[in-house]
């Protein structure tokens, strides 16, 4: 189908978590909308990221809290089925396959093209197709690139040849490698370096800085990499790998060599070193833009170097915060502007309105699923600090609660709580510990809220769950 032009009111160029729903948003408000897709329809998250890693990683938590709880403990004590294990990954990860979401486009009237898509000049999308004809879209109010992100490499010595695993590799793989290097210390690195060990690799953690996941409150980390370390990987910090080779040809050993000048020999090697945009071939010269950039946008996810504001940039993309379930939220926000302002409505631009997408600046949950869990909300207390704010942290045990001496034995767990003195208001927390993600969307209703903590005092957790770790938290702070 060559030199075909369809004109719709909407373009979006890729079909992750984000851009399937910012397209959502946009033709449920009545805009026509077709959505351009170079590999599955479901994107990064479902097939390679969020979905097979928290399946691999299910089983570990499982038996880690089972082995707390007497009466099971015994039963939970041998090693984890790694065939069950990777096979039950296969079916989250839905064998690679992604029938069930293109069924989902057609329930929701989207329009989907199938192919590599760029831009072509303002307001036009050409895609590539995979029989290599080409398909010409127009759009009449705005192109949004959901593109996402890959695996970022260090430019090592040596480092194409000995192909090493990316974070795919690690959430695909058939095989549970003998011995695995993981290199970085970020959420990908610990998640990963958890799973295999788990599964039966001797993990070796190579972490240039002093700290497990330094975004994060230092607490977390520092308990994080201790369980690592009771689990047997062996965690290094202060140490980077300045060149690779694979000994006796490719399907031989990794060799990494590190700045103190030793060698480290190993079957597979995981760089988890961060992440850069899907937005080296999109077209981006062609409207004066730089391939290989980040798209950095307004609250409305407008990218801010564009006039007219026709181009959108939402999810991984954008680089306001890598995370589906915010990358989502900026599409149900871009796709709310979209209507409005092809509708000529007002737009409710202020902090906390319709359009804006405020929570991204101060508001971003995420959990890592370790064992223990990290969950967090919001600012660490560095960040508070850094903002110029009068701020406390207060800390509280979490096996403290009775919740958590009911949930397991000894159990260990932190939570943290940094509060604004002026506002009176909470600008972020941490938790650590077995089974904290399901609490942090309380915190982040308190965070976002701006609930002031004198009406917080009035929100009573159920006794006993871990959830009375609020209360705790409060009353160390009223002292
Ligand atoms: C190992 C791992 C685990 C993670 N776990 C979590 C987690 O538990 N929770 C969480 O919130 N986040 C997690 N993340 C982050 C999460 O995966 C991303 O934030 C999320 O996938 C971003 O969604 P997106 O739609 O912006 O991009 P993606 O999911 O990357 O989707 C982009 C889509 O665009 C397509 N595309 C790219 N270029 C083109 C083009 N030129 N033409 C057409 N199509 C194109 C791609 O093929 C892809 O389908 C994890 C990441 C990794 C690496
Ligand atoms: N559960 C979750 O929510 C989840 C899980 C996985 C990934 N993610 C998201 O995906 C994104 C990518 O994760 P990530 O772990 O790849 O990135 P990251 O930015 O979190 O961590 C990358 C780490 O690699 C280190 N690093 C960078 N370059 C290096 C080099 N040359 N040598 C050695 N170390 C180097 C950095 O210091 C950093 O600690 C993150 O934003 C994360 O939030 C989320």
């Amino acid at each position: 189908m060559d030199d075909e032009t369809r004109t719709y009111d909407v373009v979006v160029i890729g079909a992750g978590p984000v851009g399937e729903n910012v397209a959502e948003r946009t033709r449920s408000g009545g805009l026509s909308t077709v959505i351009v897709e170079s590999e599955l329809v479901g994107g990064e998250c479902s097939f390679w990221a969020c979905m097979p890693s928290k399946a691999l990683l299910r089983p570990v938590i499982a038996r880690a809290d089972a082995r707390r709880v007497p009466g099971l403990a015994g039963l939970a004590a041998g090693p984890l089925d790694a065939h069950a294990v990777l096979s039950r990954r296969d079916t989250v990860a839905a064998n690679w396959k992604d029938d069930g979401q293109v069924a989902w486009l057609n329930s929701v009237n989207l329009d989907l093209v199938r192919g590599h898509g760029r831009l072509d000049g303002p307001r036009q999308v050409t895609v590539t197709t995979p029989d290599g004809g080409t398909v010409r879209l127009a759009a009449r109010h705005a192109v949004v690139v959901s593109t996402g992100t890959t695996a970022a490499l260090p430019p090592l010595p040596g480092i194409d040849d000995v192909r090493p695993w990316i974070s795919r590799d690690a959430t695909s793989s058939k095989d549970v490698p003998g011995r695995l290097l993981v290199v970085g210390g970020g959420v990908v690195a610990v998640e990963m370096a958890t799973v295999w060990q788990a599964l039966g690799s001797q993990v070796t953690m190579l972490v240039r800085g002093s700290g497990l996941l330094p975004k994060m409150e230092p607490f977390a980390g520092e308990m994080v990499t201790d369980a690592l370390r009771e689990a047997g990987a062996d965690v290094r910090f202060g140490v980077s790998v300045t060149a690779l080779s694979r000994e006796g040809g490719p399907e031989g050993e990794v060799r990494a060599v590190l700045d103190d000048g030793s060698t480290l020999a190993a079957d597979e090697i995981l760089f988890a070193t961060g992440r850069r945009p899907h937005t080296g071939d999109i077209g981006m010269e062609t409207v004066g833009l730089k391939p290989g950039d980040w798209l950095p946008t307004d609250d409305t996810l407008r990218v801010t170097a564009i006039e007219d504001g026709w181009l959108y940039a939402t999810g991984d993309v954008n680089h306001r915060a890598l995370l589906t379930h915010q990358g989502k939220y900026q599409g149900r926000i871009a796709g709310a502007a979209i209507v409005a302002r092809a509708k000529g409505e007002p737009l409710d631009d202020a902090p906390w309105g319709a359009h804006v997408a405020t929570a991204d600046h101060g508001a971003v949950p995420q959990v890592v699923f370790t064992d223990p869990e990290v969950a967090s909300v919001g600012l660490t207390l560095e960040e508070a600090e850094r903002s110029g704010r009068s701020v406390r942290a207060v800390d509280y045990e979490i096996g403290n609660t009775a919740g958590a001496y009911v949930y397991a034995e000894d159990y260990q767990g932190k939570a943290r709580m940094i509060v604004d003195l002026d506002a009176g208001i909470l600008l972020g927390v941490t938790f650590v510990g077995p089974g904290v993600g399901e609490l942090i969307y309380s915190a982040t209703v308190a965070v976002s809220g701006q609930v002031p903590l004198a009406r917080l005092w009035h929100a009573v957790p159920a006794y006993p769950t871990i959830s009375e770790v609020w209360l705790r938290l409060l009353e160390t702070f009223r002292g």
